[in-house]
């Protein structure tokens, strides 16, 4: 079966389309004003017109407010949410609930403790994410998006649940490696599709949309 694709923190009506044409699975919608791939609700309502039905659109949040939660339901009517900050089990299940969404959780890893925090969210969350947690060295870090991977050994082989999305600095030339290793079935990616923060690549989503599906 190959790999299912998640194009995250697209922001123009070109690049959705380019993703869709490439076979992107799963496009994402980026609701984080510090983020570079920042869109407003209604945005984001037009480019996921234009993906309905054709990918699942996903939108991400960080530590959301229910009021931002809501709007973005009534708004864009999304397929599912991506929670990528520090949301509890039970903020994940309150988020389901409200939204009536099924919910992905970011889980930011460096280690194996960090792994195995995954077993936590595995009765609220619909999918566990794995992404790089960033260096503290890092200047201006986001909670995501900063284009950093993460050693794959820590999740590959069995190691982590049997399902997952597999992200954190992925790109055209290293994602079939990345699959190998992981076992991953669904990848996802942002800067690295990117040719300045926030502004997507079309030729880059091509690529890595071939790598990717080329990869098992
Ligand atoms: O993309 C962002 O700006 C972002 C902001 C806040 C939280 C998460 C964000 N992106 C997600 O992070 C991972 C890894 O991205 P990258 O490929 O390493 O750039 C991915 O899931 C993005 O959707």
């Amino acid at each position: 079966m190959p790999t299912d694709v998640k194009i995250c923190g697209l922001s123009t009506p070109e690049t959705v389309t380019a993703a869709l044409a490439a076979g992107a699975d799963l496009v994402g919608f980026v609701f984080f004003p510090k983020s570079p791939r920042n869109v407003s609700t209604a945005t984001a309502k037009d480019l996921a017109r234009i993906a309905r039905g054709k990918a699942k659109i996903v939108a991400l949040i960080v530590d959301a407010e229910d009021a931002l939660i809501d709007e973005i339901t009534r708004e864009v009517a999304p397929d599912l949410f991506q929670a990528h900050g520090g949301e509890t089990p039970e903020r994940i299940a309150e988020i389901n609930r409200r939204s009536g969404r099924p919910v992905i959780k970011a889980i930011k890893i460096k280690s194996d403790a960090d792994v195995a925090q995954a077993k936590a969210y595995e009765t609220t969350a619909a999918l566990i994410l794995y992404d790089a947690k960033a260096p503290e060295t890092l200047k201006n870090a986001l909670p995501g998006g900063n284009g950093i991977a993460f050693d794959w050994t820590l999740v590959g082989s069995g190691k982590s649940l049997p399902s997952f999305i597999l992200s954190g600095g992925l790109n055209p030339a290293n994602v079939a490696q990345a699959v190998k290793v992981t076992g991953a079935r669904i990848v996802d990616v942002s800067s690295g599709v990117e040719k300045s923060p926030g502004i997507k690549d079309i030729t880059l989503i091509r690529e890595f949309i071939a790598a990717a599906k080329g990869a098992r």
